[in-house]
């Protein structure tokens, strides 16, 4: 294993299998369907809408016109908690496995984690953050449309891999067709590193961008995962290798058993957000500044 700095050691078997009070992974997603099942989720017509609208407007022009633009950090000055505050009414369109507000996502994801892993505060915070980048939706943060705000990502400059969920979309990209940008590598060079890679913009680089800006002092496997968390068919699928270096294949580790808590916790039973919300403040008050430029 690689030191990387300010990185916290993979635990071996982290995860208790048995533990009575661990988190329990359930059989089916609260609509009584197996998890990510794109074919056949009650969801189907607003998450295939969401992704044809991504896959066919997200071109390398897109994203990098549009990650500049928010690199500027001048849409809103607020504290963390106010903008996960403005996640409780909005409702992910790309998401086959869930319909209640972000709000909750966050609280469950980062509820679920907390049961295996309860001395590892950082990632507590990793999973009550990691999705607040969806405020981009929010009038505040320029009313971006949902194709790019949510849903997994992909890179862009290169070709986009047959496990990208919809694939069949991206005929009409007009990347698609260009030579610079269609080939396995397109732009980039083997083992680039990811860092160096564009990804379909939305929540999870946006996130990033904010905690490393505004000098968060969470470990690099924690930033790594709110930047890649929606990055299915790497972390989930095995694409995209070729782009990685070493420092990501060990951030991976962490981003991959973070994954099972953020898919699997989603459910229609709500936690009490006053309840946990002096917990979740001392953890930002730890790791990040009290105001943050967005
Ligand atoms: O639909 C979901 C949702 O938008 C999540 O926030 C994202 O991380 C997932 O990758 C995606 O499948
Ligand atoms: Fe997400
Ligand atoms: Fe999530």
């Amino acid at each position: 294993m690689i030191a990387v700095e300010n990185q916290a050691p993979v635990p071996e078997n982290a995860i208790p299998k048995d533990a009575s009070d661990g988190f329990v992974v359930p059989e089916s997603n609260a609509f009584g369907q197996s998890f990510r099942d794109y074919d056949a989720t009650v969801r189907l017509s607003i998450v295939e809408n969401t992704y044809r609208l991504n896959h066919i407007n997200q071109t390398y022009d897109f994203v990098k016109r549009t990650r500049e633009e928010y690199a500027k950090l001048n849409k809103a000055e607020m504290s963390m908690w106010e903008a996960i505050e403005l996640l409780d009414s909005f409702v992910d369109e790309s998401d086959p496995d869930l319909e209640e507000p972000q709000i909750q996502h966050l609280l469950q994801s980062a509820e679920a984690i907390r049961k295996d892993y309860p001395n590892e505060d950082w990632l507590h915070l990793t999973a009550l953050i990691h999705d607040v980048g969806k405020v981009l939706y929010h009038s505040k943060f320029g009313s971006l449309p949902q194709w790019a705000v949510v849903g997994d990502t992909h890179p862009v400059g290169c070709a986009f891999d047959e496990s990208i969920v919809y694939h069949k979309y991206f005929k009409e990209n007009p990347d698609y067709n260009n030579p610079a940008y269609n080939t396995k590598l397109g732009v980039y060079s083997e083992g680039c590193g990811l860092g160096n890679v564009l990804m379909s913009w939305g929540h999870d680089d946006y996130m990033y961008m904010v905690a490393k800006a505004n000098g968060t002092n969470l470990p690099s496997a924690a930033l790594f995962t709110i930047r890649y968390h929606s990055f299915y068919p790497m972390h989930t699928e095995g694409a995209y290798q070729y782009l990685m270096n070493e420092e990501d294949r060990e951030n991976l580790k962490w981003l991959q058993a973070f994954s099972k808590y953020d898919l699997y916790s989603k459910s229609s039973v709500h936690i009490d957000v006053e309840k946990v919300k002096p917990y979740y403040e001392s953890l930002i008050k730890k790791y990040l500044p009290e105001k943050l430029r967005w």
